[in-house]
């Protein structure tokens, strides 16, 4: 290969530079100014949700067909970085949406995604995923929602919980038991809409971070649905539920790379400008081995999280390990990399009045959802180990 071409390697095309640098720019005028109010309020950022909506940055992963911008998962979660950068309880608009709705895309017939995909595409409705239960989180497949089939539908009845936009999104997927004598192979999806008559929500949780992103549980109370609206054939969802986790941790490490980043960013402009003993803080060496450690470790994350995204487009038979591997390695990086961003900024950094302390709370979920990084290195280990 010639030597000029060979510079073209292991780099991101150029439009993916282009969607980062298009991200940034909405970011920087529309949602990094309501990031501090989202946190404080603990209210929806609407603003961010107009702003990303109007870019067609808040679902962006929805495919062409169905009305979407057709983002590829590296596009994907390149946007998701860059809204987490300027605030993270807005990135999770693009990244729920991609949750709530993966499990249509890997598995749904095509009237139901033709029917529930083209809304989120338009911006008119937000898809959340409700797999989690009070007594069913790291072992998600002891759920005890129950669905029943009644003649042309089925009927629902249950609690989920930890349910990202609850209340604020149209659209649920829902997993719940349909032969309770078969464990996780009697598991199924449903889509469940918030008009459907029995479908209530719990009081907003109280939060350390992520507050403006609404968490809340969803009552099921003999809700009846359609029986075309099961996503895949019966007993299938719990391998659905799971396949979607592959994909969307990859958008949970983005998350956290760019929460990293706004940290890192805002630390090194910080350092430049404080003077102690005369001088920048940033000509101490003390102080620039630790911003070395966080850059590195940044990057680190950032390349094992564009990997896995790679593989999640090409949908690669180790997508599974390098999902897990990439939520775990960045969020345990993001947290690491925040809180030594406090740190840089000392009494100022813990407080209110600068954002880096924000960013450490809103980092600590990284290493929670999606499964907890327990269960990643779970995942990993068995994809590790097996024949
Ligand atoms: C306060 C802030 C808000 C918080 C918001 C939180 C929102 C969320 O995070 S939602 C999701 C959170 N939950 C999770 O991530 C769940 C974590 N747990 C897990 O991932 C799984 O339960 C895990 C990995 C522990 C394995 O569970 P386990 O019960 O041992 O299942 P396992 O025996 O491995 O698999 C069962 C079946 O599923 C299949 N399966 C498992 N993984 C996969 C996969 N990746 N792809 C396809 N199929 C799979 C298996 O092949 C098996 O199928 P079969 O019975 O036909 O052989």
């Amino acid at each position: 290969m010639p030597a000029e071409q060979s510079f073209d390697v292991y780099r991101l095309p150029e439009e993916h530079e282009a969607i980062r640098e298009a991200v940034r720019e909405v970011c920087a005028a529309k949602v990094a100014p309501h990031a501090a109010e989202a946190d404080e309020t603990g209210e929806f950022p609407k603003a961010s949700y107009d702003a990303l909506r109007a870019a067609d940055f808040h679902a962006p992963h929805i495919p062409v067909e169905y009305g979407g911008a057709g983002a590829d998962a590296l596009a994907t979660a390149i946007v998701i970085e860059e809204v987490a950068r300027a605030c993270a309880s807005s990135s999770l608009i693009p990244a729920v949406n991609k949750l709530g709705t993966m499990p249509l895309i890997l598995a749904g017939s095509e009237e139901l995604k033709r029917k529930y995909l083209t809304p989120v595409a338009a911006g008119d409705a937000m898809f959340s995923y409700c797999l989690s239960e009070p007594e069913a989180g790291s072992d998600a497949a002891s759920m005890t929602t129950k669905a029943v089939r009644d003649g042309d539908h089925w009927v629902l009845n249950g609690v989920k919980r930890w349910i990202t936009n609850a209340g604020v999104s149209e659209y649920y997927t829902v997993f719940a038991v349909t032969d309770p004598t078969a464990r996780s192979r009697g598991i199924s999806a449903f889509v469940v809409e918030k008009a459907d008559a029995g479908v209530s929500f719990g009081a907003p949780e109280k939060k350390l971070g992520i507050k403006g992103s609404p968490t809340r549980e969803v009552y099921f109370d003999n809700v009846r649905i359609p029986a075309d609206r099961m996503i895949g054939a019966e007993g299938t969802g719990f391998a659905t539920a799971m396949r979607t986790l592959d994909h969307t941790r990859v958008t949970i490490a983005a998350q956290a790379v760019g929460i990293a980043q706004g940290a890192l960013d805002y630390a090194k402009g910080y350092i430049q400008e404080r003077k102690q003993f005369g001088k920048p803080v940033a000509d101490f060496q003390g102080i620039q081995f630790m911003v070395a450690d966080m850059g590195m470790k940044l990057e680190a994350a950032r390349q094992l999280t564009y990997t896995a995204a790679g593989k999640s487009e090409r949908g690669d038979a180790d997508l599974t390990y390098f999902g897990a591997a990439a939520k775990c390695f960045a969020s345990d990086a993001a947290m690491e990399i925040t809180t030594d961003a406090v740190q840089l900024l000392g009494g100022y950094g813990y407080t209110r009045d600068y954002p880096v302390e924000r960013m450490m709370r809103d980092a600590k979920i990284t290493q929670i959802y999606e499964g907890t990084n327990q269960v990643q290195r779970i995942v990993m280990a068995r994809q590790l180990l097996k024949g």
